[in-house]
């Protein structure tokens, strides 16, 4: 069972907060706003583009694979940020997203979208954003009509404790980078250290960003993004249709 917060009025243009009693059931009702999602996009262009981040956000998505109404043929599949590491290194996101979701649902492996893996953070940076703008010119991928940038259909994301969201970290310059959509990190606070992210002005716009945040330990980053009381990089997010924020009640707990 979800509160939504804009049943209390709290809503604000284009953003919602759902609040679940468990893990379970928020990954229950995630599976279904991706279905529904996936249907509508589907429908109206014949694609649709997801992108997903690391960390716990992929267990969020188990319920995902058990959807038989989804045309996985039609999914084109990204990573918001990646870890310059071999594709089957623990770290990477790739062999995680693959591990827990890819390997169980058959979307064709032309349309899931790895790093190069043998480039260096700056290199596999640049090479991600040609391959982006490849997919702009093959109709793939929308352009946003207000940004320019690439409009992805949703973004799955995940936040961490200190509030950065893919590899955005408080204080860091590539908060602020709003010409790249694709910028390499190499001095990760969080290992590890060489990453390449999405900047802020591509992951604003997309058409729909779903904020997944589980678990006490990120209630006050959480506070902070949505109460504004305080400035950590989820609170930048926003979407150019809407911002669902997923918690479990833990994470919402400072709310
Ligand atoms: O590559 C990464 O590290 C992730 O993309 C990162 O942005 C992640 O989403 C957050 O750190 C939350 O991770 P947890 O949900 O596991 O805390």
């Amino acid at each position: 069972m979800a509160t939504t917060a804009s049943q209390t009025g709290k809503e604000e243009n284009k953003k919602r907060v759902e609040i679940f009693d468990t893990e379970e059931n928020l990954a229950i009702d995630l599976a279904k706003y991706t279905a529904d999602l996936s249907d509508k996009f589907c429908k109206e262009r014949g694609a649709f583009t997801v992108v997903v981040s690391g960390g716990s956000l992929i267990k969020s998505l188990r319920k995902l694979v058990e959807v038989d109404s989804i045309d996985w043929s039609r999914w084109h599949f990204f990573w918001v940020d990646e870890r310059v590491v071999p594709k089957h290194h623990e770290d990477s996101n790739y062999k995680l997203a693959y591990d827990s979701f890819l390997s169980k649902v058959p979307i064709p492996p032309g349309n899931v979208y790895a790093i190069n893996d043998s480039l260096s953070a700056e290199a596999a940076a640049d090479d991600y954003e040609t391959c982006l703008k490849h997919l702009v010119k093959t109709n793939v991928l929308r352009v946003s009509d207000s940004t320019g940038f690439p409009k992805f259909d949703l973004m799955l994301l995940g936040m961490g404790p200190d509030g950065h969201v893919a590899s955005l970290f408080p204080g860091h310059g590539l908060c602020s980078e709003n010409k790249k959509w694709v910028a390499s990190i190499t001095d990760s606070p969080k290992p590890p250290s060489e990453r390449i992210t999405f900047t802020f002005p591509v992951i604003n716009s997309s058409a729909h960003v779903a904020l997944v945040v589980c678990g006490s330990g990120k209630a006050e980053p959480v506070q902070m993004a949505l109460n504004k009381t305080g400035s950590v990089p989820a609170g930048s997010v926003s979407a150019e249709e809407e911002l669902v924020w997923f918690l479990d009640k833990p994470a919402s707990s400072k709310l």
